[in-house]
């Protein structure tokens, strides 16, 4: 029991060590409450915030772990080496992917509310 608080708590302290070291989290965290408000407003239906809070903790999920990933390439060089650059691309362009169909999503699910309106 207390190895699992131990790791909650290593768990808490990435969270918290990924919010200071990342604007675009901080941002994507003031996004998701405007959408989760927003949801709130519209009344939408339990499966579709299952598809919102899935399709949020997605991009969050990824965004920490480009953090990671970032953090991983600053500690094994400090060298301007291409490889170093490819995997940071590549960790950024997953935020962007998941980024990009999240506001898909969005549109489908909110679309009709707006309409609607
Ligand atoms: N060691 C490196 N070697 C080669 N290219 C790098 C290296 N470090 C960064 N780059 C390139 O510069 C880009 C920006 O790197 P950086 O580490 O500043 O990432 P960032 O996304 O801007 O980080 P942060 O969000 O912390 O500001 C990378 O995506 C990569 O293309």
């Amino acid at each position: 029991m207390i190895k699992f608080i131990r790791s909650f708590s290593y768990a808490v302290n990435g969270i918290k060590a990924s919010l200071h070291k990342q604007v675009n989290l901080k941002v994507q965290l003031v996004t998701a409450a405007c959408i989760i408000a927003t949801g709130f407003y519209f009344r939408i239906t339990s499966v579709e915030w299952c598809i919102v809070l899935l399709t949020i903790a997605l991009v969050l999920c990824l965004e920490m772990v480009n953090t990671a990933i970032e953090s991983l390439v600053n500690l094994v060089t400090t060298e301007w080496k291409p490889l170093a650059g490819k995997v940071k691309d590549i960790a950024a362009g997953a935020v962007l992917v998941a980024s990009v169909f999240a506001i898909f999503i969005g549109f489908i699910i909110f679309f009709k509310y707006l309409s609607l309106k």
